[in-house]
């Protein structure tokens, strides 16, 4: 089995004149939550646009499950999940229907689409909304609905661009432990980019991004009791003052 996910060397990339990230290097292994945290323009969608392919670097190289993206790109989009940080559900159609729309892209048999929607809408307790139109679900169902989405042809690694945002705090706790309990259980690598820290959990990897470089890279309870702090709130302001804007 390959532990190592995604391996991310030397990344850079600006638009146009604008350097946005400068060498990037990262390593995610297999059934870790990644939580990925940065303030407003460092970098992070960035970052994701590049893992699935809607940038290319200008220096650097990305491995997933130890191929180049660049050189297997079909391969590499397979290994993905994506929730963007805009919904992209399809408002008008059933959640049944935005999931096979979604099924037949990836190339899935009508018999595998039937069996994994059946898994994950009854996975995320979304089986009885099947035939309703997603207009008629509360954002927290929608958010679920991507979530379940995304892991329909079973990605080994699933990007989530502030995927929380908008949601109620007892939603947004619900999910988070769903998600931490999808590492544990599915071996399923998650890299999640938010602004809540409060959403940091002691056990998460944690990766910092300041003006477009990563300084630091560690769990988050060592990183804490390195730097002799107690919240990951303390542990952020400590970053941003010894490195950040
Ligand atoms: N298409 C673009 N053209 C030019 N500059 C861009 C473009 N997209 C983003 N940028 C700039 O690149 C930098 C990084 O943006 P990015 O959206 O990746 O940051 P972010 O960490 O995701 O921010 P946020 O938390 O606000 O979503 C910002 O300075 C932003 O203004």
């Amino acid at each position: 089995m390959i532990d190592e996910v995604l391996a991310i060397d030397q990344l850079g990339f600006q638009y146009g004149e604008k350097q946005v990230l400068s060498d990037i290097s990262l390593s995610l292994n297999s059934g870790k939550y990644y939580a990925l945290l940065g303030p407003n323009g460092a970098g992070k969608s960035t970052l994701f646009s590049l893992i699935c392919q809607l940038l290319r670097p200008v220096s650097g190289s990305l491995n997933l499950m130890g191929k180049n993206t660049q050189k297997h790109t079909r391969f590499a989009l397979k290994q993905l999940g994506i929730v963007f940080q805009q919904p992209t559900l399809d408002l008008d159609l059933t959640v049944t229907q935005n999931l096979q729309y979604h099924a037949s892209l990836q190339g899935m048999s009508g018999a595998l689409t039937r069996q994994r929607i059946e898994e994950e809408l009854a996975r995320f307790g979304l089986a009885d909304r099947a035939k309703d139109k997603v207009r008629a679900l509360n954002g927290g169902h929608r958010r679920r609905v991507e979530i379940a989405r995304a892991l329909l042809h079973k990605p080994k690694l699933l990007l989530l661009d502030e995927a929380t945002v908008g949601l109620d705090q007892n939603t947004r706790d619900a999910m988070n432990t769903h998600l931490r309990a999808l590492c544990d259980s599915e071996g399923i690598t998650i890299l999640s980019s938010t602004h809540l820290i409060d959403e940091v959990k002691p056990n998460d990897e944690l990766i910092v991004l300041l003006n477009g470089q990563v300084k630091l890279q560690q769990r988050c309870e060592e990183a804490m009791k390195s730097l002799g702090v107690e919240t990951v709130q303390q542990l952020y302001r400590q970053m941003h003052m010894s490195g950040g804007q």
